[in-house]
């Protein structure tokens, strides 16, 4: 059965299946095995493999010298043997002793260096490859996130690379060597004695089509465990990560249950290739010892009228065992071929992805040099953006934009913020708001309409520019394994401790951190999960002061935080708002009354703009919010 025939019988299938195998339904696009040789793999693989291809041609020289040799001791051995019975044997035996003794040492003093220059050939080119993958990985726009499943980027990362790799590690190209053995095997053979040679080679048809079968049960085999791994890390991820729903949901025997059937899918593929595997080995071993027992046989049937020499015995019976285990293996490094091109193959269908993240056309960027246009991200003396061009600060010029094509999110938005104004978007959850700030520093682009930051349209700003013009202060903050002092420094590899010092005592909160054990040293643990919400935000705040822009985002956390940390965090809000314009997605009404400038949104538009106090009077969807927002306000300082 084809692959996709197969990815599709199981997507037919997926209704009658567990809820687990459902959820897993979409890894299913990962078990494709290239077909054969394709040489624009090969060519695609090669800037990678280039600069490391002498270490791979001397260990290939080496290969093909050990295979030589390999072939050759058998060779003269059977010349020791013959040479028994004449005058100087004695002395012929010594010679070819000594001979076979300096050729074996030599075969081994090579084989080290050829498998460890192939090895560190193939280590270096796929650390090349992965780091040019994560490269790529930076430079992709936010949606091809949104869609791309993060398990399925990981393993482009880690098992397809690995895949290559492994193609080296494991010796595939020694499938070279295996070639010109045989070869070499099958002419010193014929030579020897052509009727010998052609007993042992009556059993290669049989074999190598009884290897080629079961090479492909074990191929699937193998295909089948790539997917089941697959699946298996994709459930350990998801129960790992919502450890806390399943405790709390009391899930853990249904997800035992689950688990347990994903990994007796697993196992079962496991066990196919193992008993695959071990039969072929000892049906190897059969073929050998019958060719063994057919070549003796038919030498004593000659030896009545034509004796047949012991030493021609000797080479056959060392060639036969040197014989098969090629052939084996042959099939066997065809498919860890196969499998290092099918993963070559997915990173290269990634690596054509076309969604650059913010590019710039080439004749934008030579403006973005000019002298008398600076634009975003033009330096003062000072080595700040200063913008210089625009009263504007940023603007938002009839904008429509959608996720998903015919889905609208905003319409017709236009929202202009004069340089040091501080502006606020209210409206309901999922109106368009954050989608807003997002446009600005042109994670997304606009369908429509334009977006300017300090006069510049950001389609033609440069994209480190750009985001260098504005500090984010998003809902769900994300903090990264390191310390508060690595934290608040973000993207700094030298951290200025002074710098991250001013930043939090300017937002009022240098003591909580300095208390906890460890001060601002203390440990942040992966995702942040040793730091409340409210202690989060604070570090999000401090990064942005420490990063000092011109321009702050803040999307207000809605979470609910003690009365102690909402003070401070009203305090870090004012801090990090003074001497900067400011994007505000409000949630409280502290911060709403403190801004210029109220922009309500409603289903992606924008239906009311005005003072806080122009709103009121109004008496419209903004006096409706604040009324609601006012009232539970009024009920929570009661409590
Ligand atoms: N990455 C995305 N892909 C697809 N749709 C999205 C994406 N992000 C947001 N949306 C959708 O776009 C709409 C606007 O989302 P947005 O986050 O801008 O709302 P919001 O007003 O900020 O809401 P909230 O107040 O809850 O933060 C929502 O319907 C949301 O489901």
């Amino acid at each position: 059965m084809s692959v996709d025939s197969k990815a599709n019988g199981e997507k037919a299938a997926a209704p009658g299946k567990t809820r687990a195998e459902k959820a897993l339904a979409r890894f299913h696009e990962e078990d494709r095995l290239a077909e054969g040789l394709d040489a624009n793999i090969l060519a695609g693989l090669w800037p990678f493999m280039r600069p490391h291809a002498k270490w791979l041609v001397i260990s290939l020289v080496l290969l093909l010298l050990g295979s030589g040799l390999a072939v050759l001791q058998p060779w003269l051995m059977g010349l020791t043997f013959d040479a028994f019975g004449h005058p100087d044997a004695a002395r012929t035996l010594m010679q070819m002793g000594a001979l076979i003794l300096v050729l074996k040492l030599f075969e081994q003093s090579i084989a080290f260096p050829q498998v460890y220059l192939m090895q560190l050939a193939g280590a270096r080119a796929a650390g090349d490859l992965r780091v040019h993958v994560f490269r790529f990985l930076h430079t992709r726009r936010l949606g091809f996130f949104d869609r791309t499943p993060v398990g399925r980027l990981v393993t482009r990362v880690t098992n397809d690379v690995d895949s290559i790799n492994e193609m080296f590690a494991s010796g595939t190209l020694n499938a070279l060597g295996d070639l010109v053995r045989l070869v070499l095997i099958v002419v010193v053979m014929l030579r020897r004695d052509w009727q010998l040679a052609l007993i042992t080679f009556v059993a290669v048809p049989p074999v190598a089509l009884g290897v080629m079968w079961t090479r492909r049960r074990i191929r699937d085999a193998f295909r089948e465990i790539r997917v089941k791994t697959a699946r298996m890390n994709a459930y350990l991820n998801e129960q790992v990560s919502g450890m806390a729903v399943v405790q709390a949901y009391a899930r853990e025997e249904q997800s035992a249950a689950e688990f347990d059937e994903i990994n007796e899918a697993y196992r079962q593929a496991n066990n196919r290739s193992i008993v695959f595997d071990a039969a072929l080995d000892a049906a190897i071993e059969l073929v050998q010892s019958l060719c063994i027992a057919a070549v003796l046989w038919y030498a004593g049937v000659r030896s009545l009228s034509d004796r047949v020499s012991f030493g021609t015995l000797v080479t056959f019976v060392a060639y036969i065992e040197m014989f098969f285990v090629p052939i084996r293996d042959l099939s066997a490094r065809m498919t860890q071929l196969q499998s290092a091109l099918a993963g070559a193959e997915r990173i290269f269908q990634l690596l054509e992805n076309k969604e650059e993240d913010a590019p710039v056309p080439a004749d934008a960027e030579g403006q973005a040099v000019k002298k008398d246009d600076p634009g975003v991200g033009a330096k003062d003396a000072g080595g700040d953006p200063q913008p210089r061009t625009s009263n504007n600060a940023f603007e938002l010029d009839h904008v429509d934009f959608e996720y998903k094509p015919g889905v609208p999110i905003l319409r017709d938005v236009s929202i202009q913020a004069a340089k040091g104004e501080k502006i606020a978007l209210v409206g309901a959850t999922g109106a368009g708001k954050t989608t807003v700030a997002s446009l600005l520093l042109r994670l997304y682009e606009a369908k429509q309409g334009a977006v300017r930051v300090f006069g510049r349209d950001v389609r033609n700003a440069p994209r480190d520019e750009l985001r260098k013009s504005f500090a984010v202060v998003p809902q769900e903050v994300f903090l990264f394994p390191g310390t508060i002092a690595s934290n608040i420094a973000a993207g700094d590899v030298e951290v200025d401790r002074a710098r991250v010092v001013r930043a939090l005592e300017r937002i009022g909160a240098l003591d909580l951190f300095e208390r906890r054990e460890g001060g601002l040293d203390a440990k942040v643990e992966e995702r942040g999960s040793n730091f409340s919400a409210g202690e989060r935000q604070l570090i999000a705040f401090a990064r942005a002061l420490y990063r000092d822009p011109p321009i702050l985002v803040l999307d207000e956390a809605t979470a609910n935080i003690d009365s102690d940390t909402e003070a401070r965090l009203q305090k870090a809000v004012w801090a990090a708002m003074q001497g900067r314009t400011a994007l505000i997605i409000a949630h409280r009404l502290s911060t709403i009354r403190a801004v210029d400038r109220i922009v309500v949104f409603h289903k992606g538009r924008v239906v009311e703009q005005g003072s806080h106090e122009t709103l009121l009077a109004q008496g419209g969807a903004y006096a409706r919010l604040y009324q609601l927002q006012f009232s539970r306000g009024e009920a929570h300082a009661a409590e």
